[in-house]
């Protein structure tokens, strides 16, 4: 997904056309999936004015002819759906992910395609919260504490098999993840360990964050 504006990071370009070592961001998550085993095919959902500019990103790639690009919508979930008309019909398992989480790595991608071959039909990498979480009302006052021990700051890639994400997305529902339009749809959605890496570049200095890891 590198469709959005990026509008919290304030760059001159959409967020995953911005670069950090050399490359932009979805350059680095795209090369990370392609060394993912099991990749057959990425779809690159970018913005209408960059169409030309994500299919050149990959050209000199070894596996350039797996890449398709397609342009997004308004909404993240919107660029989902017109991404999932991209895909080629021996696609069984779809992983959904941020080029804004640029450097998750291919082994997270790895153990997300096991746990939905071993059985699960939705999967999704996530991490313990080491705040206390607040539910508020629109005064701001807290309505209450949920338990931190049953939380967890989920991220992307997100892997499903492809016949109930399509289900989750016939609505043409919006939601800030693929996995709660699934547990919308009543599905099941397993919570693996994440990792640290697959963190998202949202702000000026998480991009920093991402080019002290990459320039070390
Ligand atoms: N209409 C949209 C909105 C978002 N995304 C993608 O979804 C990921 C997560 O979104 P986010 O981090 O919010 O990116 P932006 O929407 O670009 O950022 P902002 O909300 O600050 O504008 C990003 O890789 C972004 O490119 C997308 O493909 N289509
Ligand atoms: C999909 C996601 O990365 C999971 O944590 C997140 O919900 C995206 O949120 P954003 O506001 O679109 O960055």
């Amino acid at each position: 997904m590198a469709a959005g504006l990026g509008t919290r990071l304030g760059a001159a370009q959409p967020k995953a056309f911005v670069r950090v070592a050399g490359a932009t961001l979805v350059e680095h998550a795209v090369t990370r999936a392609l060394d993912c085993a099991a990749t057959t095919q990425v779809v690159i959902v970018a913005p209408a004015s960059h169409l030309g500019e994500a299919g050149a990103l990959l050209s000199g790639h070894p596996r350039a002819d797996d890449v398709t690009v397609v342009a997004g919508g308004r909404e993240r979930s919107e660029s989902v759906a017109l991404g999932l008309g991209a895909l080629r019909d021996d696609v069984d398992v779809v992983l959904v992910h941020d080029a804004a989480r640029c450097l998750a790595p291919a082994d997270l991608f790895d153990r997300l395609v096991a746990a939905v071959r071993a059985g699960h039909d939705a999967v999704v990498p996530g991490q313990p919260v080491t705040d206390t979480i607040k539910q508020v009302d629109e005064r701001g006052h807290v309505v209450a504490t949920p338990d931190r021990s049953t939380l967890r700051a989920v991220q992307t890639p997100q892997a499903f098999r492809r016949p109930v994400l399509l289900a989750a997305h016939a609505s043409g529902a919006d939601a800030t993840d693929d996995a709660a339009l699934v547990e919308r749809a009543g599905g099941t959605v397993l919570v693996i360990e994440g990792d640290e890496l697959a963190f998202k570049v949202t702000t000026a200095s998480d991009l920093e964050r991402a080019a002290r890891i990459l320039g070390s």
